[in-house]
C-alpha cells in the first residue's frame, strides 16, 4: 500500500470518529428537541420575552417553546436528581444540617452570539419549577480587572483574554457559592461605561440554582510551575452549555449591534463609545470591524472555541439567531 493511500486510510478512520455513533453527544435537530418539552407548561409571555432579549436578538415564544421548555425540563430533572443525591448522601453520612449548595450552570460562547438572552431566558423558566424557585445570574464580566489595570499591563486590547479576568477572585467567588455560604459578592460590570463598577456588588444568598455566564467559563489554566494543582472554573460546574454558531454570523451580530448601540446606549455622554456617534457611518463600521477582528475573534479562535468540546450541551445557531441543531454529552 502506497503512503498516501495509508495516509487516506488513516484520515478517513479519523473522520469517523467524528460522526455521532463515536461522538460523546447525542444530536438532535431543533424539531426533534421540540418533542421533549412534552407537557412542559409556556410560563412565559411574549412581553415578557421581549423584555429578556437582548438587542438585535430575534428570540420569540415559538423559540422558546421549540428550544427552552425542552431544556428548562432537563435542566430541573438534573437539579432535583441532584437534591436527591444530596438527602441520601447527607442520610448515609449521618450529617445534620449541612448547607445545601446551589447547582451551578455554566454559559459560555463567543462575544455577540446571545448568551444573556440565552441566560435570562433559563433564569425565569428554571425559577417556575418547584424545585429551584430561587434563580440567580452572574456574569463574568465583573471579574474583568478594571481598565485601570488593563491599561498599565498594556492590556486594554485584550479584554476578554484569560489574562484580563481575575482568575482567582472568579475561583473564590465559586468555591464560596459551593460551600453554601451566604450573602456572596459578585463584582459588577458596566458596558455603558466599558469598566468594572468600584464599590458595586450583586449578593448571592443560598440559591437553588447558579448561571454562571461569560465567555471564559469552560476554560482550563496552565499547569503553574511549582506544580500545585489549580482548580478550573468549571470544576464547579453541575451543568455547563456552549452557544455556538457560524463565526461569519457571530461577525455580522457583532457589528450590527455596534450600529445599532450607536443609535442607542452610545449616544448616553457617558458611554464609553460615545465619541463613535459624531464620526461617518462608514468610520464606525471600520471601527467595529477592527474591534471584531482584533479583539473577539482572536479570542474566540484562540480561547473560546477550544473550549466547546467540554460542555454538556451545545446550542449551535444558524441565521436570525435560531437554534438549528442540539448537542448533548451522553452520560
Ligand atoms: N458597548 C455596549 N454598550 C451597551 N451594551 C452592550 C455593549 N456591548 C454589549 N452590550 C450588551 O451586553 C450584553 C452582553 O454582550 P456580550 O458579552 O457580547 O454577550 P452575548 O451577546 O453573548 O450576550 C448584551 O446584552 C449586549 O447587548
Ligand atoms: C466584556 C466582554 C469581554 C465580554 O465579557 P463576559 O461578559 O463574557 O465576561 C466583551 O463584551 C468586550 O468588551 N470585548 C472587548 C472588545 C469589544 O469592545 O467588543
Amino acid at each position: 500500500m502506497s503512503i498516501a493511500t495509508q495516509i487516506i486510510g488513516v484520515a478517513e478512520k479519523l473522520d469517523h470518529f467524528q460522526t455521532a455513533s463515536f461522538s460523546p453527544y447525542h444530536f438532535f435537530t431543533s424539531k426533534q428537541w421540540a418533542k421533549f418539552r412534552a407537557d412542559t407548561p409556556m410560563t412565559l409571555t411574549a412581553d415578557e420575552v421581549k423584555r429578556l432579549r437582548s438587542m438585535g436578538d430575534p428570540i420569540d415564544l415559538d423559540e422558546v417553546r421549540r428550544i427552552y421548555l425542552s431544556l428548562s425540563r432537563l435542566l430541573s430533572a438534573h437539579v432535583e436528581s441532584s437534591q436527591l443525591l444530596f438527602e441520601q448522601r447527607n442520610r448515609f453520612l449521618s450529617l445534620s444540617d449541612v448547607a445545601k449548595t446551589p447547582f451551578v450552570i455554566g454559559i459560555a460562547g463567543s462575544v455577540a452570539v446571545g448568551k444573556s438572552t440565552t441566560a435570562r431566558i433559563l433564569k425565569e423558566l428554571l425559577g417556575r419549577w418547584p424545585s429551584s424557585p430561587k434563580v440567580d445570574l452572574v456574569t463574568t464580566d465583573g471579574f474583568l480587572h478594571p481598565n485601570a489595570v488593563l491599561k498599565r499591563e498594556n492590556l486594554m486590547q485584550r479584554k476578554g483574554f484569560p489574562e484580563s479576568y481575575d482568575t482567582g477572585a472568579i475561583l473564590r467567588f465559586l468555591s464560596a457559592i459551593k460551600a453554601g455560604l451566604p450573602d456572596v459578592k459578585a463584582p459588577s460590570y458596566s458596558h455603558l461605561v466599558y469598566d468594572v463598577l468600584p464599590d458595586e456588588y450583586k449578593i448571592v444568598d443560598r440559591p437553588d440554582i447558579l448561571i454562571f455566564e461569560g465567555i471564559n467559563v469552560l476554560q482550563s489554566r496552565d499547569l503553574p510551575a511549582d506544580g500545585k494543582i489549580v482548580p478550573m472554573v468549571s470544576d464547579f460546574f453541575d451543568f455547563s452549555i456552549y452557544i455556538d454558531a457560524e463565526e461569519t454570523q457571530i461577525h455580522n451580530w457583532y457589528v450590527t449591534r455596534f450600529m445599532r448601540l450607536r443609535e442607542t446606549a452610545f449616544r448616553d455622554p457617558n458611554s464609553y463609545f460615545h465619541r463613535y456617534v459624531s464620526i461617518s457611518e462608514e468610520e464606525a463600521v471600520a471601527i467595529a470591524e477592527d474591534l471584531w477582528a482584533n479583539i473577539n475573534l482572536k479570542n474566540l479562535r484562540q480561547n473560546i472555541l477550544p473550549t466547546r468540546p467540554r460542555a454538556d450541551l451545545i446550542l449551535r445557531k444558524g441565521k436570525d439567531h435560531l437554534i438549528e441543531q442540539v448537542a448533548l454529552r451522553k452520560l
